[in-house]
């Protein structure tokens, strides 16, 4: 999500507004460590430092088909009812190191990835030729450099390949491998505690007792930060003693980089998260925005940075998806914190509250540029934000938009 999409100066005074929570919260995380890690345990992190390449790819000009290597100019006459026929001096699969030299008059025979042999300058395809191995008659001339990937046409030795800051995902991984590089230098995954409140709740899989719901927020918040590349630890602590509630977080004083609670932050009177949190550092605030107005952050006793999310499903998610995923992103080193936006055409009309940011669930068709809504704006329709593919970003002093109007979308994949 880019700053534009948030920022407004039609926020209701007495909130705080989208752009200055979210910078709030991103000022309480700072750079993870640089470690070294093998490619294998590198997916979804933050490059450190440019990679340069240390080898050439193709590291050496070799055949892009299965087929013969040969002289184009030993070809010319060649055509379909008059093939030009050559002896086959040699066989050169993928991985032979000892390439002979390609006499002229002749052909070797050649597999997709075999070095071309000095001498040749082209490749005809098997499917032109009789597929002979003594000899092989070729039905048609080729162009030189015809089926020839050349040395270095990819990537040059010591060119960048891989800027710092580039997530590695499985093409960033592979060109590394490609290059020869077994370890990567990158940000350390931030260490995150997903800590979820509220005795209604029960673990999935359990009975359900009138009044209790299924716990369902831990397991999406460790989800959404493994997705953004970060460790998630979940706890879970019902709520009804503030001095447990510390002395569960005293074991995580060291391992932990944030505390991401959901629930217990609102006008309750049991709101064990806002009870245990004010006065260590923490501090709660309503921000311009729906769903997910209630928040908090601050440093809890001066160890790891806190960001409280109100308790509502949807609430909670979108509230990740505002604040935490870019900070989680720029603290573990991203170039990129933001999704892709944009602008799409309403298919259906809406209204949205005044003075308050309001994102709206929906799915967005790429081929005609058009956004439905998916659910209404209840902030417990977690069904409905199951179904969406993206957030509809209706700016403060928005109330109304017709059918056809051009909203601002957030792709969430
Ligand atoms: N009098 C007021 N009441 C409420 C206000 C307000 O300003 N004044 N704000 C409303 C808004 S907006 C929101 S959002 C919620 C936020 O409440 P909390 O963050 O304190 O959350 P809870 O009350 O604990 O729970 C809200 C809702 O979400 C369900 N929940 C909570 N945790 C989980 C979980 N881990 N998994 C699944 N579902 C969860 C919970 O059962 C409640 O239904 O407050 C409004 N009220
Ligand atoms: O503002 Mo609350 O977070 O929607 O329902």
């Amino acid at each position: 999500m880019t700053d534009d999409a948030c920022v407004s100066n039609n926020t209701a005074p007495e909130l705080r507004s989208v752009a200055d929570h979210r910078a709030e919260v991103a000022s309480l995380l700072t750079r993870t460590p640089v470690e070294t890690r093998p490619l294998e345990n590198c997916l979804g992190l933050a490059l450190a430092s440019d990679l340069v390449a240390p080898i050439s790819l193709p590291p050496f000009s070799n055949s892009a088909m299965d087929g013969y290597a040969v002289r184009s100019v030993d070809l010319t006459e060649a055509a379909p009812e008059s093939p030009v026929t050559l002896p086959v001096a040699e066989d050169i699969p993928a991985g032979r190191v000892d390439v002979p030299p390609l006499q002229p008059g002749t052909a070797h025979r050649i597999m997709t990835g075999a070095q071309l042999p000095p001498g040749a300058d082209s490749v005809i395809p098997v499917e032109r030729t009789d597929a002979g191995t003594k000899t092989v008659a070729l039905f048609g001339s080729v162009q030189p450099g015809a089926s020839v990937r050349r040395a270095g046409d990819d990537v040059t030795e010591g060119t960048t390949v891989l800027t710092a800051g580039t997530r590695l995902g499985a093409a960033q991984l592979a060109v590394a491998a490609a290059v020869g590089v077994a370890e990567l230098p990158v940000h350390r995954p931030v260490r995150v505690l997903v800590l979820s409140t509220g005795s209604e709740l029960v673990a999935p899989g359990g009975k359900l007792e009138p009044g209790q719901i299924y716990e369902s927020n831990g397991l999406m918040l460790a989800a959404a930060v493994r997705e953004a590349g970060g460790e998630a630890t979940v706890l879970r602590f019902v709520p009804d003693d503030v001095e447990a509630f510390h002395a569960a977080l005293a074991e995580h004083l060291d391992s932990a980089d944030l505390l991401l609670t959901s629930g217990g932050v609102s006008a309750g009177a049991y709101e064990v998260v806002k009870d245990a949190l004010s006065g260590n550092g923490v501090e709660f605030t309503k921000v311009a925005m729906q769903p997910g107005m209630p928040q908090g952050c601050g440093r809890y006793r001066d160890a790891f940075a806190v960001v409280t999310l109100p308790g509502n499903p949807v609430s909670s998610m979108v509230s990740f998806e505002v604040f935490v995923r870019p900070a989680l992103l720029a603290a573990a080193g991203h170039a990129r914190t933001s999704r892709h936006e944009r602008q799409a055409v309403l298919t259906e009309a809406l209204t949205a509250p005044a003075g308050k940011r309001q994102f709206r669930r929906g799915v967005f068709d790429p081929a005609t540029g058009e956004v439905g809504l998916q659910g209404a704006s209840g902030s417990h329709l977690l069904g409905s934000l199951a179904k969406a593919d993206c957030l509809l970003s209706i700016p403060e002093e928005v109330t109304d938009l017709p059918v056809g109007s051009t909203v601002d979308v957030v792709l969430l994949d």
